[in-house]
């Protein structure tokens, strides 16, 4: 068969032509076929497409051989179909008739498949050959398939699989409660208007005991104390100076200001320790000041009265020799066991308590059955000398503390269980089992820490958490309340806030002075310095102000005094005498008497500047309001202390409790002169160094 080449039209074709001979003679030299079929069979192009799958091998112009296909110019120019030669034809129509009945094929084997009985429905229904109940409508023996084409079978659903979920955000509580100590996630809650009568018996509390407090006043027990009385003196059973097989639990007391925690420890310690034979040191009480130091003793010594029980303190205000005598005696007698002591009960403050430990011969704490953290939260942000691992090493000796040990004459005392193992007095035997510290430790304070850190820091043995507060109150268990910190204030409190311009404020203390008639208030500044200003300067004012009344009117001053630090110890005892008994109407402090200090009689609490933190907030209001009594808070915030104030109010959720209240201009205005006068003298007091005087008189 003779083939010749066709071009898509004659003058194109010719111009190819003669534009290739130019350039390939390769080609040109090539055998030339002729084809001798009629023109419309030559032209007849198999139809390709109309074939079914699978598709036929590609007849794109790059696959076929170079020869048979347009030339390159008339690929790029024209996209008509090539021309397949006569056995291509041939051979295409072969292959799709091939493909044709294997299609076919594979069809009819389909459709036998549809139509065989489907196997596992044949097993699950029941046929007409079984016995069927009755009620059951007879089935086709064979059941009828419409044979449908394959592509139109719907697809058996697949199983459902969970989709990836995300979890549930945990809550606020939930991730604040995770910065929370264990002990505090399952506090025990108490409300505070719980009280019970002193006279029964689910309290523990002796005979003695009972007298004793009823002689002090007090008849029934504030919430605080119905919650810890019956856990340290366990109602029904004696309570043992030492139990080092059955370790007490701790306890960790979060109760608010004035809730009477003092007697909540004291009692029990003196009733536990009353019947003892042998003086040694069994109750170590510490806290931040002086001043509270003094206080917890006039406690202890009131309850304790009649037991025998010698009381003791620590807190620099005597010379050290002195302080050594009160605690060991003057003459130490390095021969007894454990160390020796004058005192049963110690108060202390952790600065003075670590320099007896460091040098105080035959002073050891080795026999403590109590150990009292009062104030703690204050007490563990403080590092004096590293002072709670120090003393928890004096609680129970290791090879750390080996050198404290010897200095103490630390020798293992048979009441000391816990020092046993510890020592090599004795040969241990395999009797011996290895004992627990029987010291319990109680941590108390009004704002005590949640921090795990650090309560973990105290080592204490399987606490328990007692939080008096009220359990109704919309916010005790606020999401987003301060995860380390929950504040609980005296039911009584009623507070108070004036906004102010910084002009005004002393005129807005002068009206709270007069129109409240304060008798018996403490008001707070921001230091021991603007306390000492602001004392001259009502002091001044008051005195600017009988002149200008006049004669025959009876003018009664408003006494106020400074109450800081920086003032001599008898001083400063002077001034609270006097206040107590009604002499002062009004001390102007530093944060120094904000915790702790028990002044029944405060009526109102003042904070002139406001407080660094909420922390100093709760122990400033929380001097009124005390042991059930009312009481009334008031701060004066200054424009520019105003945004500060609000967000620590906020953050603790606070602020809603707080009044606000304003003050009329008229009503500031009649002090308005006086207000003159004290200025100008307390410049020229200044001025002329009186201050500097005053001072070191
Ligand atoms: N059961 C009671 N009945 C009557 N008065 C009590 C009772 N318990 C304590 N008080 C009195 O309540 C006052 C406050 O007690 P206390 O100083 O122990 O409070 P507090 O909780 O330690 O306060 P703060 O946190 O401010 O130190 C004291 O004057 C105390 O004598």
């Amino acid at each position: 068969m003779r083939m010749t080449r066709r071009g898509p039209s004659r003058s194109g074709w010719r111009s190819s032509r003669r534009r290739r001979s130019a350039r390939s003679s390769v080609m040109l030299r090539r055998p030339r076929f002729v084809d001798s079929r009629p023109r419309e069979e030559r032209f007849r192009l198999p139809l390709l497409e109309s074939f079914p799958s699978p598709p036929l091998p590609s007849l794109h112009p790059s696959s076929l051989p170079r020869s048979r296909t347009c030339t390159h110019r008339d690929r790029g120019r024209h996209h008509h179909p090539r021309r397949a030669s006569a056995a291509e034809v041939e051979a295409a129509e072969e292959e799709a008739a091939r493909l044709a009945r294997k299609e076919a094929k594979r069809l009819k084997r389909e459709q036998r498949r549809l139509a065989a009985p489907v196997e596992e429905e044949s097993t699950l229904i029941p046929t007409d050959n079984v016995d069927r109940p009755p009620h059951l409508p007879s089935r086709s023996p064979t059941p009828v398939v419409d044979i449908e084409p394959i592509t139109q079978e719907e697809p058996a659903p697949l199983l459902r699989l969970p989709g990836a979920m995300r979890p549930a955000a945990p809550s606020k509580k939930t991730l604040s409660d995770l910065n929370v100590h264990e002990s505090v996630r399952n506090k025990r809650v108490v409300d505070p208007e719980m009280k019970v009568k002193i006279k029964g018996e689910e309290l523990g509390v002796s005979e003695k005991g009972k007298k004793r407090l009823a002689e002090m006043g007090i008849t029934e027990a504030f919430a605080v104390q119905t919650a810890v009385l019956p856990l340290l003196l366990p109602p029904g059973s004696p309570t043992y100076l030492y139990s080092a097989f059955a370790p007490p639990q701790d306890l960790c007391v979060s109760a608010p200001t004035g809730s009477g925690k003092t007697l909540s420890y004291v009692v029990p310690i003196v009733e536990t320790l009353a019947p003892r034979v042998v003086t040694r040191l069994r109750a170590l009480v510490l806290l931040p000041t002086r001043d509270l130091v003094a206080q917890v003793r006039e406690t202890f010594e009131q309850f304790g009265k009649g037991t025998g029980l010698k009381v003791g303190t620590a807190t620099g205000q005597h010379s050290f020799a002195h302080e050594q005598v009160s605690l060991v005696g003057d003459n130490v007698d390095e021969s007894i066991e454990g160390g020796s002591s004058q005192i049963d009960i110690l108060i202390a403050t952790p600065g003075r308590l670590m320099d007896h430990i460091r040098a105080t011969p035959g002073f050891s704490l080795q026999h403590l059955r109590y150990l009292v953290v009062d104030e703690a939260d204050r007490l563990l942000t403080q590092s004096f000398h590293d002072w709670l691992p120090s003393i928890l090493a004096a609680l129970k000796p290791s090879s750390a503390t080996d050198v404290l040990v010897e200095r103490n004459g630390g020798v293992a005392d048979a009441l000391a269980p816990e020092w046993w193992d510890a020592k090599i007095g004795r040969v241990a035997s395999d009797l011996d089992v290895r004992s627990q510290p029987s010291c319990q430790k109680l941590l108390f304070s009004a704002t005590l820490s949640r921090d795990p850190a650090k309560i973990d820091a105290l080592h204490l043995h399987r606490p328990i958490y007692i939080s008096v507060e009220d359990a109704l109150d919309p916010h005790a268990e606020d999401e987003g309340v301060d995860s380390e910190l929950k504040f609980t204030f005296p039911a009584q409190l009623k507070e108070h806030m004036i906004f102010s311009p910084s002009t005004h404020k002393p005129l807005y203390l002068f009206h709270l002075l007069h129109t409240l008639s304060l008798s018996s208030a403490l008001c707070f500044t921001k230091s021991v310095e603007a306390a000492t200003r602001l004392a001259k300067l009502v002091e001044f004012f008051e005195q600017a102000r009988a002149d200008t009344v006049k004669d025959g009117e009876e003018v009664k001053k408003v006494v106020v005094k400074a109450y800081s630090s920086e003032l001599p110890s008898g001083e400063r005892t002077r001034i609270l005498a006097s206040f107590k008994k009604g002499d002062i109407q009004m001390l102007i402090c530093s944060d120094l008497i904000s915790r702790g200090i028990d002044l029944p009689h405060v009526s109102h609490v003042i904070s002139y500047d406001i407080p660094a933190d909420m922390r100093k907030y709760v122990h400033r209001v929380g001097r009124t309001a005390r042991a059930g009594k009312a009481g009334d808070a008031w701060s004066l915030v200054e424009d520019q202390e105003a945004a500060p104030f609000k967000a620590i109010m906020t953050s603790a959720q606070h602020i809603q409790k707080i009044a606000r209240v304003r003050v009329k201009d008229s009503l500031v205005e009649p002090f308005m002169p006086a207000y003159q006068t004290a200025l100008e003298k307390l410049r020229a007091h200044f001025a002329t160094g009186q201050a500097k005087n005053d001072a070191t008189a």
